[in-house]
């Protein structure tokens, strides 16, 4: 069957499930994510969003269940897949002892698998600006602070122009000014047809940013569609995602919690 990126999903996870020895840690992940979407990944810590996103990138095997990248079976064309892929972690691994423009030059060479050196994409330039790395790209990435690391990824992988891009934890470290750029990134991006799928602890970048979410708990996907869509499902149509991530994943703990904490007796 050829694939048709207008109506077949980009992303596709089909029963997906990762165990480490006896923990479960993705538990049956259905998913489907389309072109053009930002679709959030949340949940609590330790659910399995880093895990399934290690999957998806290719850095994880699963256990069981299938990932299909662009109608591309992950398992049998991974190649194909890693190169349809950018992939930005929330605790880059980056040469230290290459300059910026080195590594750009790097991870170009090897999404274009030509292994030979070539002049960086227009865009590399533009997005270094974007980000105030302009000056820093001929610095050794040793002397980067975390957020600039972060930022030099962000552009290693937006200058590569692929279908899909999985960031894990998109805005950690980043001041307010490059949080802000990310998003008008992101969000163009999408209006231009790529599709991004990002795991999220900030509720406000998952009602503001992501055009559906799914919410993660223990390794198994408890809630997925619009926030909108989520929020009536639950009538709590007036109040913010947090509310609704509270309740869905354990608010009534939470609650003895804080009433303890406030040494009070919880109703
Ligand atoms: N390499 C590993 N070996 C054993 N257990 C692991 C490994 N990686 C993750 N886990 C476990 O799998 C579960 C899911 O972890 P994961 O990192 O996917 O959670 P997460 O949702 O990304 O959490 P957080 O929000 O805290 O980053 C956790 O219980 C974690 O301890």
């Amino acid at each position: 069957m050829v694939f048709d990126p207008t109506e077949d999903p980009i992303l596709l996870l089909n029963r997906l499930s990762k165990q480490f020895d006896r923990l479960t840690a993705v538990n049956q992940v259905d998913l489907r994510v389309n072109r053009g979407e930002i679709f959030g990944f949340l949940g609590p810590n330790g659910a399995g969003k880093t895990t399934t996103i290690k999957i998806i990138a290719g850095l994880l095997l699963p256990s069981s269940g299938s990932v299909t990248i662009c109608g591309h079976s992950l398992a049998t064309e991974n190649r194909l897949c890693r190169q349809l892929t950018g992939y930005i972690p929330d605790r880059p691994y980056l040469y230290e002892k290459l300059t910026g423009s080195e590594y750009l030059s790097f991870i170009d060479s090897l999404y274009r698998q030509t292994g030979r050196a070539a002049p960086l994409p227009e865009t590399a330039r533009d997005y270094l600006d974007l980000f105030d790395l302009l000056p820093w790209q001929d610095n050794l990435i040793e002397s980067y602070s975390h957020g600039m690391r972060q930022k030099l990824i962000m552009t290693s992988m937006l200058m590569l122009d692929v279908p899909l891009l999985v960031v894990d934890e998109p805005m950690v470290g980043l001041d307010p000014k490059s949080a802000r750029i990310v998003k008008e990134l992101f969000r163009r991006r999408a209006r231009n047809g790529g599709t991004i799928f990002l795991s999220t602890h900030s509720m406000e970048i998952a009602e503001e940013l992501c055009d559906r979410i799914s919410i993660i708990v223990n390794g198994s996907t408890i809630a997925s569609g619009t926030v909108a869509a989520l929020k009536r499902e639950r009538a709590l149509e007036g109040s913010n995602l947090e509310e609704l991530f509270l309740q869905l994943t354990g608010a009534v703990e939470l609650q003895q919690v804080i009433a303890a904490l406030r040494g009070e007796t919880a109703s």
